[in-house]
């Protein structure tokens, strides 16, 4: 094998962080010199400001001197031609399946029957702790109108990457890839639009975002059961639904708006978490039930599904959320516990 060949071989185990595959399948490596043991390697990325350069420049250096031939790496960067930029997006698409998006994926919607009940906070957290068990997850916001997503895992004001031709690479946050409403317009500029219109922003979200390889993706439903959870449960018919609900919520009224949602687009309801449980003050290590007791059970027992878990309420939740922290994160918290519980609960249901 050449030094060259070996060059190569070492690059395939650099990954671009964004799009998850190496820059030799993706066509970004440019010339490579030799000059004794002194290498220099040319890399072209999508967009010269790239905010990844230097991961991308670290994990080249870290794999070439690996190799006993090289002592020094230079790595220049450089951006593609639109003619490699279009071949690149169409590469990435055309290895997804448009009419069958996420075919190899478990697609779990979660929605509530009523809003405020923290749907978006505990689809981020379980997201995260996915993410952090191993599993390779996305997450769509599909809340359109009122997408906080954004604010809770600390991307807000981030912009997607787009590639000439539309194809969107999500944004990572915390390992999940994310899409969200709130990243790629101005503020209210959503809302105006209405059912139809909100539908094809979702089918664009399937199919015009590289969301590559999923084991999971998340959807964060809008509240109730209005036109985008219909038409997302239409376009998506193995999705399964997860329902995020608290003790104030009577348990009669969840059960009767999603289990009509459910019924009519034939998906499955897998299991109830409910969020904002109980209370544990500072001063005493007793559970108060603030608004409630043991609905989230009542549900689970109504739909004949499994309440996959309880979570407090706590200050520090949204403490964390306003400062874009996901509470699986943050040590202070045992929210990491329970959501990885959730979660194992979640992948037996399956
Ligand atoms: N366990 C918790 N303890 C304390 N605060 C919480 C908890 N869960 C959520 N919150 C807070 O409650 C508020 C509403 O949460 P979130 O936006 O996740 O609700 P939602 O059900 O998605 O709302 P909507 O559907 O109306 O967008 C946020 O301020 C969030 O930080």
């Amino acid at each position: 094998m050449t030094l060259k060949d070996k060059i190569y071989k070492a690059l395939e185990n650099v990954d671009d962080p964004e799009i998850k595959k190496n820059l030799v399948e993706l066509d970004m490596i440019g010339d490579v010199t030799i000059d004794g043991k002194n290498v220099i390697v040319n890399v072209t990325l999508t967009t010269k400001g790239c905010p990844l350069k230097n991961t991308i420049s670290g994990d080249v250096e870290k794999e070439l001197l690996k190799i006993d031939e090289i002592e020094k790496v230079e790595v220049v960067f450089g951006e593609m031609t639109d003619e490699q930029k279009q071949n690149l997006a169409k590469k990435l698409r055309g290895e997804q399946d448009t009419k069958e998006p996420f075919k190899n994926t478990r697609v779990i919607a979660i929605g509530s029957g009523k809003g405020g009940v923290g749907k978006s906070t505990v689809t981020s957290n379980l997201a995260v702790e996915l993410s952090e068990m191993g599993y390779s997850v996305g997450l769509i916001d599909a809340d359109i109108l009122g997408h906080s997503i954004p604010q809770i895992l600390g991307i807000k004001g981030q912009k997607p990457m787009a590639m000439s031709d539309g194809t969107i690479i999500p944004i990572n946050a915390n390992g999940v890839k994310v899409i969200s409403m709130g990243n790629l317009i101005e503020k209210d500029e959503a809302l105006i639009w209405r059912g139809p219109v909100l539908g094809g922003i979702l089918t664009q979200f399937f199919n015009d975002v590289y969301w590559g390889e999923l084991d999971y993706m998340l959807i964060d439903l809008p509240p109730g059961t209005g036109d985008v959870p219909l038409s997302l449960m239409q376009q998506l018919p193995k999705a399964e639904i997860l329902i995020v609900t608290t003790p104030q919520i009577t348990a009669a009224d969840v059960a009767k708006r999603l289990g009509f949602m459910a019924s009519k687009t034939n998906s499955k309801v897998i299991g109830i978490i409910e969020n904002m449980s109980y209370f544990i003050c500072d001063n005493c290590d007793e559970k108060h039930y603030i608004f409630g007791k043991r609905e989230g059970e009542k549900l689970s027992k109504e739909l004949n599904v499994p309440l996959l878990g309880e979570i407090p309420l706590s200050t520090l939740v949204r403490e964390d959320s306003d400062k874009g922290v996901p509470s699986v994160l943050d040590e202070r918290l045992n929210m990491k516990d329970k959501y990885n519980l959730i979660a194992t609960k979640l992948l037996e249901t399956e």
